[in-house]
């Protein structure tokens, strides 16, 4: 699991852990963690120099906080293994005194002009901000993170990408994408959730030793693929198909059919024992799925299942979706589902069983009345409103999906495992049908959301193995691969 605490609980541990130390030791942790996944790229050949440390060039930025001071630090570590190693001091007076003093002893020197160091670079240390950084990057550091990032350098963030919101993860102006960010401690939310996480690259955390102070609950987490094994129903020996759970789906209609195919596709492949459709496209379903049941009446008449999916392609008929939030199973709403939840919230007033909303960013801002942009600027601030305000487990899919439960204690997932390839027409169909799927077999809300965002992202990956564009029905297809690659992992 990785796991992000936000930037009061880190300084509180961080206090706590520093009173029991020598001054200066968490700052040399990081630093030497740093170092040491700043000359493997270097070696590795990542940036231009050769592969090797030794004669590489390597520019520092540093602000006036202790950020900078982590990245002086460390370019005084990589001069002394013979790199070349220049600053640009952002706040020329504020530099850390001590971070610059052991850059200048161990040969390294002070940029006279900051673009001709940069031109030449391999290596760029973002020390600009970190946790203390707010409103996105000041007017005179945007030219220099341009030029950085325009170089052929390859750009190291040192803690966070400077000019993200540590905790929020929005990115109110401008911030300089990282190839690799190295964090220290703990994730901050910002390396999980958008649009500030697209921003950080390759993420690789330091142990500077706060593991056993920080609190055991994080504010963010992300599974991989060890939590997800161990989420995954299995069929024991006394399961039959009733108990492994009979998903309903309520999807499609006359003119959107594929909608309902795909959901049931997804379905099959979430280990229910048993996929029941209900709505206008059953000789689609059946021509494609002869495992499916299949009903035209309403959900109500259609027999017992252990959850509901309602929702996708279902046009303007949306009579069935009040009476499938009426049952008192798990229901999963998506799609045309949300549309007439928008228009009438007190549909899931009564609920007690488990709902879980599966809102793209613009149907997230027809649910809390605002525009998909501030959504999609703000993903992590707009999931947990819509979980709070609907009292409903909302999964906010995008780049990075959230999962967020009405409980605010609860920490909010995020998916990482996402891929570009998951942008097609349908796609969101299959991950409706494969997480309701998961909640038939009973996995909390939560979980299945969480679970299912994740497997979803790995059977694209693995259905784009080859640089081919995936349709919806590939992924689907890939789901059985997916599902074997994370159970071998977690050794069951
Ligand atoms: N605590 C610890 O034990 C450890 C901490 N560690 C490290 O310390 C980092 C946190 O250091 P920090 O608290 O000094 O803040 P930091 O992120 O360097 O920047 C704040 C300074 O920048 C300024 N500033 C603000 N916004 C700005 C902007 N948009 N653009 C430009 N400047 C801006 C603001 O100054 P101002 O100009 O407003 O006076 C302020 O002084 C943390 O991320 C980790 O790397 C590690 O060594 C491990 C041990
Ligand atoms: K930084």
């Amino acid at each position: 699991m990785r796991t992000a605490h936000t930037v009061d609980t880190v300084r509180r541990a961080e206090a706590e852990l520093m009173a029991r130390l020598p001054e200066g030791t968490l700052m040399q942790r990081a630093a030497a963690g740093l170092t040491a996944a700043c000359a493997e790229l270097l070696r590795s050949g990542s940036g231009s120099g050769g592969g090797r440390v030794y004669g590489s060039r390597v520019v520092v930025l540093a602000g006036s906080g202790d950020n900078g001071g982590d990245a002086l630090y460390a370019g005084a570590r990589l001069a002394r293994r013979g790199a070349g190693v220049t600053a640009v001091l952002l706040a020329a007076d504020r530099a850390h005194p001590g971070g610059l003093a052991a850059l200048r002893a161990a040969g390294g020197r002070v940029a006279d002009d900051p673009f001709d160091a940069l031109d030449t670079a391999d290596l760029v240390l973002d020390g600009i901000t970190g946790i203390g950084g707010h409103g996105g990057l000041r007017p005179d550091a945007v030219p220099i993170a341009r030029a950085a990032r325009g170089s052929r350098a390859v750009v190291v963030a040192v803690d966070l990408p400077s000019g993200i919101e540590a905790d929020s993860g929005e990115v109110p102006g401008e911030a300089l994408r990282a190839d690799l960010t190295v964090v220290f401690g703990t994730e901050k939310p910002g390396l999980l959730a958008g649009p500030a996480r697209e921003y950080a690259g390759t993420v690789r955390l330091v142990d500077i030793g706060l593991g056993g102070i920080l609190p055991s609950v994080p504010a963010l987490e992300a599974l991989q693929h060890l939590d997800v094994a161990q989420l995954l129903p299995e069929p024991g020996a006394a399961s039959d198909k009733y108990r492994r759970g009979v998903v309903g789906i309520v999807a499609g209609s006359a003119r959107y059919p594929g909608a309902a195919v795909l959901a049931v596709a997804g379905a099959l492949r979430g280990g229910a024992g048993a996929v029941r459709y209900v709505g206008h496209a059953t000789d689609a379903v059946i021509a494609r799925f002869p495992e499916a049941l299949v009903h035209a009446g309403p959900p109500g008449k259609a027999g017992r299942v252990q959850s509901w999916i309602v929702g996708p392609g279902l046009g303007d008929d949306l009579d069935a979706v009040a009476e499938v939030l009426a049952a008192p199973v798990p229901v999963l709403v998506d799609a045309d589902g949300l549309r007439r939840l928008a228009a009438e919230p007190a549909l899931l007033r009564d609920r007690a069983a488990p709902t879980l909303l599966t809102p793209h960013a613009g149907e997230a801002a027809a649910l809390l009345d605002t525009t998909r942009e501030e959504v999609e600027a703000a993903q992590l601030a707009a999931v947990r409103e819509l979980a709070t305000r609907y009292g409903a487990t909302t999964l906010l899919k995008g780049a990075t999906t959230l999962v967020a439960d009405p409980d605010p204690r609860t920490p909010v997932r995020s998916n990482t495992m996402g891929t570009p390839w998951l942008a097609t027409a349908g796609s969101g169909d299959v991950l409706a049908g494969l997480a309701g799927s998961l909640l038939a077999g009973g996995l909390s809300a939560r979980d299945a959301g969480s679970a299912a965002a994740y497997l979803h992202g790995l059977a694209a990956r693995r259905a784009a193995a080859d640089g081919v564009p995936v349709t919806s029905y590939e992924v689907a297809d890939a789901l059985g691969r997916a599902w074997r690659d994370v159970r071998e992992t977690g050794g069951s």
